[in-house]
């Protein structure tokens, strides 16, 4: 198959600083990988050199085979949707949709189809007339993944295309380009900083931090086998609960507790605190337990629960499904 996306140590300075630090990767033809990492982790500048708006200092990028370094981003056949939808207020729906076909000199009735055919896929028929300005944020953003669709890249490129959307738009925005995904089975590269959308979303997860690949896998296989801390901390939410193993006389430095994994009892258990705060979301509730030796623990119960903020509670992990750390973050696997 020819759009696959291979990196092979790539990397990125700013004048001294290195951004990007040598990072190999494979994405199969057909598959939704997602870049996610912490702020300033170097998304999106990975991004961006993929797409060919930023130099690649070192290493290759190749894309269905060929090498694009040196490619101006006009002739990846690759196509971006930004945070910023970007689109031309003068223009309606239909010719913003357009647009890169007409520039290329596209026959009228191709154009024409193309954009009918990514409408339809997008509920956009019936606003094709309209203006930017006369629709919704979630509607714009629908107008800027349109514009991608038609010109049949080899590779769509999303910079954190939902980050403008309220909540609730986000995630049905989301669905939507999960089915689109579905639908149109081309590969795709989304980064966001958003683990709840990288885990909804992926196939594959490039977790990055200061530049580097901290771990690559299946959603799933981040949550239930992370390499390192950070990973386990960064995939999950609530976040995972690190303790002091060595405090609870265990030989690792560190031990990992989801917080569906601690459990709360007023009567005796492993780690004495009290109740801090505690959350009530309707389906399940969240309670902080504030400890001496492994400060702020989350512990989540399914349904409806009242723990008496200030009160005395013990708080006990299930070691059988725990994780362990050495003092370097690292997964220790026994
Ligand atoms: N033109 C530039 N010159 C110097 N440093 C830069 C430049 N562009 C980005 N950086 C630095 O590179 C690092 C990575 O930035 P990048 O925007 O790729 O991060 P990110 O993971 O996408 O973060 P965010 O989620 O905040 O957008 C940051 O430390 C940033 O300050």
């Amino acid at each position: 198959m020819d759009d696959a996306l291979t990196l092979t140590q790539v990397t990125k300075r700013f004048g001294r600083t290195q951004v990007i630090d040598g990072i190999d990767l494979n994405v199969a033809p057909g598959e939704l990988c997602v870049f996610v990492g912490p702020s300033g982790c170097g998304k999106s500048t990975l991004l961006r050199m993929i797409a060919g708006l930023e130099d690649v200092t070192a290493g290759q990028i190749a894309i269905g085979g060929r090498r694009v370094n040196e490619l101006p981003p006009a002739q990846r056949e690759i196509a971006m949707v930004f945070q910023s939808y970007a689109l031309y207020p003068h223009l309606s729906v239909r010719d913003n949709m357009g647009l890169a076909l007409r520039q290329a000199s596209t026959p009228k009735a191709e154009v024409l189809t193309a954009t009918d055919r990514a409408a339809d896929m997008l509920s956009l028929t019936a606003l094709l007339d309209r203006r930017p300005a006369d629709l919704s944020g979630g509607q714009r953003q629908r107008v800027a993944i349109g514009r991608a669709i038609v010109r049949r890249p080899k590779l769509f490129l999303f910079d954190e295309p939902l980050s403008n959307l309220d909540a609730a738009l986000r995630v049905a925005t989301r669905i939507e380009i999960a089915r689109l995904h579905r639908d149109l089975g081309a590969t795709m590269i989304y980064v966001t900083h958003d683990q709840v959308e990288a885990m909804t979303l992926a196939h594959k997860i490039v977790v990055l931090r200061a530049g580097r690949v901290e771990q690559v896998g299946r959603p799933m296989d981040l949550y239930n086998d992370p390499d390192n801390r950070f990973v386990a901390g960064f995939i999950g939410s609530p976040a995972m609960n690190f303790l002091d193993a060595g405090a609870l006389g265990l030989r690792s430095a560190t031990l990992g507790v989801r917080p569906e994994h601690l459990a709360i009892s007023a009567d005796g258990g492993t780690v004495a605190g009290r109740v801090s705060h505690l959350e009530r979301l309707g389906g399940e509730t969240l309670s902080y337990v504030q400890t001496e030796v492994h400060g702020l623990l989350t512990v989540r119960q399914f349904g409806e629960h009242d723990h008496p903020v200030d009160g005395p509670v013990w708080v006990t992990p299930d070691l059988a499904r725990a994780f362990h750390f050495d003092a370097e973050g690292r997964r220790l696997r026994t």
